[in-house]
């Protein structure tokens, strides 16, 4: 069984935990908090061990009926690989502790490239993660445009690729942040990180992306162009994503036409938290034009598309299962991802 610790018991540290923990081969050694919160409860009517930045906050955790196993640093030392979910920037700071304890770590899309020096994503570059100490699941949109572009590329080539992000303003649990009743630019500069977050994957796609955020809490809306190498038609391509485990389409005959009633049929199908681990790509809006030209849109639950991701990484960076393909589908099936369509 693979030791895991998750640094960071948040938006993606809890998912992450539950995903581990429902793997035939990890187990959940830890999580951690900084202060007393309601996923601090969570964590304990799970049964994982909860760990603490700051052993001088055990008494309020202790009032709290909130049992505390240790500090931070036991808590990685008991690990085999630690999943750090720390808020982005706090992971760079995190390196060097890892570091001394000779711990292998995943860091999230929040921190650089460099932080990690190898930026991962399970269909993409798995192999290449080995004998690495370090790696970066790229962020939540990043980690969508991957799985469609590699796809793609994989089939029929692709020459370019432009794309628009409409990014959700905050996590439905985020209170503090906005918009409230704007659209706003993010960045106004072209290109957004995405694109290039992109390259760290896929260096040889020419790619530019914008993006914007808007005053939504669940899910990205992505709407893409890619100019392809090869012709091909819309049922090709339809059968492209059929046959990826982590794309999933949207069918016209669903009636969906947004972000809101997307979760509504998540929320039906009894996934957990509404969890859409894969791309929501709308199967009516798929189309080809003149043979090479490309256009969809994709929703991404930017909670839950990176979880599968991070699952994948502990085997790839552990080097346990040599094969992605055989990562992916022990994930897929632990967690009961069946692509939607
Ligand atoms: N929320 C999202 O939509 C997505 C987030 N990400 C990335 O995942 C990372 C985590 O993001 P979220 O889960 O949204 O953050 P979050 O704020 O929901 O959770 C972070 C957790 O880390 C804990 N924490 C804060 N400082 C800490 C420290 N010094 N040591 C240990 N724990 C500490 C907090 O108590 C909290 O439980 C970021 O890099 C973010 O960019 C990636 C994809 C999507
Ligand atoms: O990784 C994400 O988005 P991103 O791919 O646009 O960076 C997550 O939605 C977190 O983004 P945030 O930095 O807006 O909270």
């Amino acid at each position: 069984m693979i030791k895991v610790a998750i640094n960071g018991y948040g938006t993606i540290g809890k998912r992450v935990a539950d995903a581990v923990a429902a793997q035939p081969d990890m187990e959940v050694i830890g999580v951690s908090k900084t202060s007393v919160s309601a996923e601090a409860y969570i964590a304990k009517e799970r049964g994982y061990p909860l760990y603490i930045a700051d052993l001088g906050k055990k008494p309020a955790f202790e009032k709290a009926g909130i049992e505390v196993a240790g500090d931070v640093e036991a808590m990685l030392k008991a690990a085999d690989i630690v999943v750090d979910a720390t808020p982005g920037g706090v992971g760079e700071k995190n390196r060097p502790i890892y570091e001394k304890l000779g711990k292998k770590a995943i860091f999230q899309g929040g921190e650089d490239h460099e932080v990690a020096g190898f930026s991962f994503n399970a269909h993409a570059n798995y192999n290449e993660a080995e004998n690495h100490q370090f790696a970066r699941v790229v962020s939540c949109n990043s980690t969508g445009l991957v799985r469609i572009i590699h796809a793609l590329d994989q089939a029929f080539g692709v020459a370019r690729v432009r794309a628009v992000m409409v990014r959700r303003g905050a996590d439905p649990d985020d209170v503090k942040r906005g918009p409230i009743d704007a659209i706003v630019l993010n960045p106004a500069s072209i290109p957004s990180h995405h694109g290039p977050d992109v390259n760290t994957v896929l260096p040889h796609i020419n790619i530019v992306t914008l993006a914007m955020i808007v005053p939504t809490t669940f899910m990205h809306m992505h709407s893409i162009q890619m100019d392809l190498k090869k012709e091909t038609t819309r049922e090709e391509v339809l059968k492209v994503f059929e046959n990826h485990s982590r794309i999933g389409l949207v069918r016209k005959t669903m009636g969906i036409k947004s972000n809101a009633q997307l979760r509504e049929y998540t929320q039906d199908l009894g996934r957990p938290r509404t969890d859409l681990w894969e791309n929501g790509v709308f199967e009516e809006s798929v189309s080809i034009l003149d043979g090479k030209e490309f256009y969809c849109f994709q929703a991404i639950h930017q909670e839950a598309d990176v979880v599968p991701e991070n699952i994948d990484c502990i085997r790839a960076l552990m080097g346990t299962v040599k094969d992605s393909q055989e990562s992916i589908r022990m994930t897929n099936e632990a967690l009961g991802l069946v692509a939607i369509g």
